[in-house]
């Protein structure tokens, strides 16, 4: 429903009846990570199948249309070609899920990519990216100014305040009116986990996020000094489970913010597979935010190929 509506009376309680078992989630987490994935080929193929999710980001001060033109060249072929062929994966059409770039920077990531005969999506981080603290008009502005540039998917932060003083209902106003301002735009609700204190906050801010019809949850901005965990994470991707047993809507998660190695992505992948199955291991239900990780999976995967690792030089792009 993309009409505004107001939050319930049944929402609100379930909301307020939300406890989180903080001991079962590290356990869990720990589990986790201690999985090992056997062998070397199905590695690279998790590490591919991790590139096919990434939404690869630039949000830097320095930003310009030349970063952002190599960013979308670098979706458009995430893996250099040769090392393609000799996994024969050159003709799977493999590229990024997206790029992701400030509001100002949207019309040059569509203009190369229009350029580049591509039809990636462009998203955006929007409503006073990271810290949530500006005034509503100006985040629903942005929202908007974004949407009319060419993106198609807008990554919304929440505003901490509200879910810190526990105004559920009030957060969720809000972001019923990201929801309108994105129109078609696929919308991603960064909860900036780092920033909201307990478990139980983040399973909270999680459910009224997806009560007000985001497509995404996300944990990070990436700029906060705690960013993506595995605990964390469980605690989200349980919400979503909840969330769609309850209501039969599938929501999708993204993880983002300090994701470096292609290690890390294969025990994201293997979260995801674990405790949603895997329909959630795909683009439209999986994202991982990151702006260096695709640096790693490349090193790696030319490492399966050739036997050694790069230098410098070797992977230019990357
Ligand atoms: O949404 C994406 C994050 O901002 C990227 O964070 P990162 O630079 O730590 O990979």
């Amino acid at each position: 429903c993309l009409a505004y509506c107001r939050f319930s009376m049944e929402n609100l309680e379930w909301v307020s009846k939300v406890r989180v078992n903080t001991q079962a989630v590290l356990k869990r987490a720990q589990q986790i990570q201690g999985h090992k994935v056997a062998k070397k080929q199905w590695q690279a193929a998790w590490m591919l199948k991790a590139v096919t999710c990434i939404d690869l980001t630039t949000l830097a001060g320095d930003d310009t249309p030349s970063n952002v033109h190599r960013l979308c060249m670098k979706a458009t072929q995430p893996i250099r070609h040769d090392l393609l062929k000799s996994m024969d994966m050159h003709d799977k059409g493999i590229t990024t899920a997206a790029v992701c770039v400030y509001p100002s920077r949207v019309a040059d990531a569509v203009k190369s990519l229009k350029a580049a005969n591509s039809s990636l999506p462009v998203a955006s981080v929007a409503t006073g990216f990271p810290a949530g603290q500006t005034p509503l008009k100006t985040r629903l502005a942005e929202v908007q100014m974004a949407v009319e540039d060419g993106a198609t998917e807008i990554d919304i932060v929440i505003n901490r305040t509200l879910a810190l003083t526990g105004q559920w209902a009030a957060l969720y106003d809000e972001i019923r009116q990201f929801r309108e301002a994105c129109a078609d735009a696929h919308m991603k609700t960064i909860l900036a986990v780092g920033e909201l204190g307990t478990f139980t906050n983040v399973y909270k801010a999680s459910l009224v996020s997806m009560m007000a019809g985001s497509d995404f949850i996300k944990t990070s901005t990436g700029k906060e000094t705690v960013n993506a965990t595995y605990p964390v994470a469980i605690v989200m991707v349980r919400a979503i489970r909840d969330y769609f047993l309850r209501t039969g809507y599938k929501v999708g998660f993204k993880p983002a913010g300090g994701i470096r190695t292609a290690q890390e992505s294969v025990v994201w992948l293997t979260l995801m597979k674990e405790e949603l199955g895997d329909e959630w291991l795909n683009p439209h239900l999986f994202r991982l935010g990151a702006s260096s990780l695709l640096a790693d999976i490349e090193r790696q995967i030319y490492h399966y190929v050739t036997g050694r690792y790069p230098a410098f030089h070797e992977l230019p792009m990357a």
